[in-house]
């Protein structure tokens, strides 16, 4: 239940008093051309092409109430979406947000989403310009980023080759350690590995930094490390080849707190959303640009799967929303 401290609730303000409780709290841009309050935006973008994605968080599913504050929640809802359009070698430019609200949520809550959703993308220099309000029975947040290629050719998932290193830049594991933390009720443990899941820091540079040095595919790891590589072979029509000893840093990083959970740490780098770290191939002898880091090889053999020090991985690894 809300608290008296907590201020006016939602259904204490009109849309418009609580739009304007946010719009000050939102960065204007550098390519914004016109700020939300009319029927749109307009945002500058120096390519005659731009980059458009959309990732939506919902309560209870990606995030609860009682585990994340407004403002992790905008955080992550940025990342999330600034990390796809990294993952396509571009720069991001501008973000809507649509969201939907319960009545009974405290404005401040959605004051605080609003300075997450700006703390992740002024120093960036991108917008937040324009989206929509509805109420509802949950939280939902709507994300959708636009992003400048800056006249490069997008990084697609499907142009790995036979003989490319496979490369990852940020962590892996980490924010699925920082959940089991959540669940577990043990977030005394380990708070960097629960702020990892609270507040996911992707390698969002890397990713035009890959385009330019040639990167030949790429995706974001938002899934599970083995699930989207196997997307990333799948669309490439290659195997990929990943060494478990690439990762030692990662599993040194988790193996004390899951020897506590009970849980065996290679899962968790393996199997483990929501970290958004970037997976890339590019040709033999690259050099690979920071933070980057060479985890495999892609092979012509057993297209569209993903081994592990030789193994073929499990058919279902990861995060499916239906599968399970
Ligand atoms: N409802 C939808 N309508 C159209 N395209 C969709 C829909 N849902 C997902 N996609 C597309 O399917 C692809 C895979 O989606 P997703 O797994 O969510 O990507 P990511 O993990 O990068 O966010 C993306 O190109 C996305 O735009
Ligand atoms: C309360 C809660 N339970 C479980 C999870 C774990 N989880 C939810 S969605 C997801 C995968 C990533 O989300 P998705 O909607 O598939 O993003 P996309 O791949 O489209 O970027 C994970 C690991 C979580 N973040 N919060
Ligand atoms: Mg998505
Ligand atoms: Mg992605
Ligand atoms: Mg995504």
């Amino acid at each position: 239940m809300p608290a008296p401290s907590d201020g006016p609730l939602v259904s204490d303000l009109s849309e418009d008093g609580l739009l304007a409780r946010i719009f000050p709290l939102l960065p204007l841009g550098d390519d914004t051309e016109l700020a939300p309050g009319d029927d749109a935006a307009v945002v500058s973008a120096r390519d005659g092409r731009f980059v458009v994605t959309t990732d939506v968080l919902v309560e209870d599913r990606h995030f609860r109430r009682a585990w994340s504050s407004g403002e992790d929640v905008g955080r992550r809802a940025a990342v999330q979406n600034l990390a796809d359009v990294a993952a396509m070698g571009a720069r991001p430019t501008s973000l809507v947000v649509a969201l939907v609200i319960p009545g009974d949520l405290p404005a401040s809550w959605v004051e605080g989403l609003a300075r997450g959703l700006a703390a992740e993308c002024e120093p960036l220099g991108v917008g937040v310009v324009g989206g929509d309000l509805s109420g509802g029975p949950v939280v939902v947040v709507a994300v959708t980023a636009h992003g400048d290629l800056g006249g490069r050719a997008p990084v697609l998932r499907s142009g790995a080759r036979p003989g490319d290193v496979v490369a990852h830049a940020g962590v892996a594991g980490w924010s699925a350690a920082g959940l089991a933390l959540l669940h577990a009720g043990r977030t005394e443990l380990d708070r960097e590995l629960v702020g990892a899941h609270l507040r996911p820091v992707a390698p969002l540079g890397a990713g035009p930094a890959a385009a330019a040095a040639g990167a030949t595919a790429m995706l974001d790891v938002s899934d599970g490390m083995l699930r989207d590589a196997g997307r990333l072979a799948r669309a490439s029509g290659v195997g990929v080849e990943l060494d478990s000893a690439a990762f030692t840093g990662d599993l040194e990083r988790l193996r004390a707190v899951a020897g506590v959970l009970g849980v065996v740490a290679e899962r968790w780098v393996l199997d483990g959303g929501e970290d958004h770290g970037l997976l890339a191939t590019f040709p033999a002898g690259s050099v690979l640009p920071e933070p980057f880091r060479a985890v495999g090889r892609v092979v012509a053999a057993g297209e569209g799967t993903v081994r592990v020090d030789g193994v073929p991985a499990p058919a279902r690894s990861g995060w499916d929303h239906f599968a399970g």
